[in-house]
């Protein structure tokens, strides 16, 4: 994986150049196909700022190509569905956690709910729960399940996922790296901003190194 212009060896998923805003990049970088990327910096170097300009989310130029196609030429909401951005703090809108997904696809994919739900060590009554009295690891493990089920019927699709272990412990975050690399398969990328070297080296195939100053640039496999 690199950026910089020159052919990666291995096709690109994702195609990033000079992507920049007024407050982070430029950052270029490959994601190929069924790999995952770890983000590593210091707190305000611009990680969820890289993460929110490849899903749209902030005013950004450059380039982005998703299997060789443009950004430009996908609807934003087209775009956002394929590139989906999970926050390091998802919101809750809503009284009950099943009420946060689209209708009937909880029961249409229920058997990868059932697994994942498993994985992250999380009893599957929490699905019908009130948000309110979840513990604060428990709505980060369901976010990332209300996540997933956005992104499971995608092709291609890539996971934005920013800090998703931050407040777990050892175990939830062994269940979430299992969870995501089941994820990970052809036609799948994965983008994790993470402040764990341990982390980036169980889960990724390259790391992207930001610098203290919000200005980041090319992978290093
Ligand atoms: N809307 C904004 N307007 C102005 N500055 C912003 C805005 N959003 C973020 N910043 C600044 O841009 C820098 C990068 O922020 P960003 O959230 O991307 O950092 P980060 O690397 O994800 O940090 P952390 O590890 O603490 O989450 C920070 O200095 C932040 O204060």
């Amino acid at each position: 994986m690199e950026g910089d212009g020159k052919e990666s060896a291995q096709a690109a998923l994702l195609r990033v150049r000079d992507l920049r805003s007024r407050i982070a990049g430029p950052f270029s970088f490959d994601l190929p196909d069924g790999e995952c990327l770890a983000v590593l910096g210091p707190s305000g170097c611009g990680k969820t700022s890289l993460l929110r300009m490849l899903a749209d989310l902030d005013e950004n130029s450059g380039t982005v190509m998703l299997e060789g196609r443009e950004r430009e030429s996908w609807e934003a909401p087209a775009w956002r569905r394929q590139v989906a951005y999970h926050a390091a703090e998802a919101a809750w809108w809503q009284v009950r956690v099943d009420s946060h997904f689209s209708a009937g696809s909880l029961e249409f994919m229920r058997e990868e709910v059932t697994d994942w739900m498993a994985a992250l060590r999380l009893p599957k009554d929490l699905l019908s729960a009130e948000v309110g009295r979840l513990s604060t690891g428990e709505r980060q493990r369901l976010a990332l399940v209300r996540t997933l089920v956005r992104t499971l019927a995608r092709a291609p699709a890539i996971l934005l996922l920013d800090e998703p272990t931050a407040s777990l412990d050892q175990q939830s975050v062994a269940g979430v790296e299992q969870v995501l690399r089941y994820w990970l398969r052809p036609g799948r990328g994965m983008v994790i901003v993470t402040h764990s070297e341990d982390q980036a080296g169980r889960m990724a195939g390259a790391t992207l190194r930001l610098g203290g100053n919000a200005a980041g640039r090319h992978a290093s496999g």
